[in-house]
């Protein structure tokens, strides 16, 4: 375990304005928080310093905003589940920092719990930019990182405000990197990695190292895609990065080198719509029509995958292997949930699945308790998998 300060260092906390790191990126579906886990997760160390009677100031980032406000990714609209997790009052202040923030830190009483708007709505935040992340400090005496899922991330909120504010871990970045090294630390082999969804670009460079610490790489979802076209294949209108098809040969040349057995679809369910219930039609993936979407694997795909995870003593999973909030395009993502768990349940197999979609599709599956473990992240978890230092764990650890 890192050698980090927790919330057992904290004591005389009364009265004392504590900035919480959390992350709020939460599924949303019309509106409405989908999936509750990542809040439920953090609301133990909210709760606990709350009722010590810190002033507990929430930072969060809520999707990818680009440096500007941006009217569907405010965190206004997560502050009500937020509110309902908690079972508690969450007051909400329209910036992250200047004076909307500051006045209603004013308003705080010992105890009270505030929501900050987006930090990723500045360009700062990302830049991790020295001004920022001045501004971020000025409204606290002391740093709390709960957010083990942002952890990878060198940004002002998770890394930079470290430096100048006495830095704790929260209860959950706790918890993530205990868990993880038990399930973890030294796997069983065979390891198998399944890596799906739609951050292809963030999650691509990380294969590179996986594939030399797993024995078998599944990949579907939109990075599915995104390695059929780099084998020269038609993949239509589908989710796709077509300008990483270099990254994604020289993946699979590594992993040859590496005896990791890279594991494709070999047939998709097509529509031309992305919608629930949108026409559809099962095809090879080399007969992806040019004007359609591949948006879950197929049938033969599943089987393929099912029989790599009957084959695993250790699972690690992060990314659904298509659309799953869209039926019918959740069948291969359920499929292989119900799959990972009875093999858990019986004994045969460690499954650690993390991700915040991730952690969605599971419980949409009902299986999320019957994994060995389910971490709130995604990305952070893989590059811990990797062996990679993660900036937001490092920082706690400089004293
Ligand atoms: N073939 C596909 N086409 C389009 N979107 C996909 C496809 N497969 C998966 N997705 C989308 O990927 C998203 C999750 O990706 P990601 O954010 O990488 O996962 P996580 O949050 O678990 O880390 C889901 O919203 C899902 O709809
Ligand atoms: O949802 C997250 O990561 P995940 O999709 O890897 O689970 C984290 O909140 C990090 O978000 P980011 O990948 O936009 O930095």
């Amino acid at each position: 375990m890192p050698a980090f300060k927790t919330l057992d260092d904290l004591t005389d906390i009364a009265g004392k304005r504590i900035l919480v790191r959390v992350d709020l990126n939460v599924p949303v579906t019309d509106g409405k928080v989908s999936d509750t886990t990542r809040i439920e997760r953090v609301a133990p160390t909210i709760l606990e310093l709350s009722e010590k009677g810190a002033k507990v100031i929430l930072l969060a980032h809520f999707g990818r905003p680009k440096g500007e406000p941006v009217a569907d990714q405010s965190l206004s609209l997560i502050a009500p589940s937020v509110e309902e997790v908690l079972d508690q009052r969450v007051a909400f202040a329209s910036d992250c920092i200047g004076d909307a923030a500051a006045a209603a830190i004013a308003e705080m009483n010992d105890g009270d719990v505030l929501l900050l708007e987006n930090t990723r709505f500045h360009k700062g935040e990302e830049k991790n930019e020295a001004g920022f992340v001045r501004e971020l400090a000025k409204n606290g005496d002391i740093y709390v990182n709960d957010a083990f899922s942002a952890a990878h991330r060198a940004h002002a909120s998770t890394e930079g405000i470290a430096h100048h504010l006495p830095a704790y871990a929260g209860r959950t970045m706790q918890a993530e990197l205990e868990a993880l090294e038990k399930g973890l630390g030294q796997p069983t082999r065979p390891v198998v990695a399944i890596v799906g969804g739609a951050k292809v670009s963030t999650k691509i460079d990380l294969l590179s190292n996986l594939v030399s610490k797993v024995d078998a790489l599944v990949i579907g979802g939109g990075m599915a895609n995104t390695f059929i076209a780099a084998q020269g294949i038609d993949v239509g209108k589908s989710l796709c990065e077509h300008d990483l098809a270099d990254t994604a040969r020289a993946i699979m040349e590594k992993a040859k080198t590496a005896g990791c057995t890279i594991v494709l679809p070999v047939d998709g369910v097509v529509a031309r719509e992305f919608k629930a219930n949108a026409e559809n039609e099962t095809v090879d993936v080399t007969a992806i029509p040019a004007d359609a979407m591949m948006l879950d694997v197929g049938p033969r795909s599943i089987e393929l995958v099912n029989d790599w995870i009957g084959k695993a003593a250790t699972l690690v999973w992060n990314g659904p292997l298509g659309a799953f909030e869209i039926p019918p395009f959740d069948k291969a993502t359920v499929s292989a949930a119900l799959h990972a768990a009875e093999q858990t349940k019986a004994g045969k197999l460690v499954s650690v699945a993390g991700g915040g979609d991730t952690v969605s599709a599971l419980n949409h599956a009902g299986v999320a308790g019957a994994f060995s473990y389910v971490s709130t992240a995604g990305g952070a978890f893989l590059e811990w998998m990797e062996g990679k230092e993660l900036p937001g764990v490092a920082v706690l650890t400089k004293g």
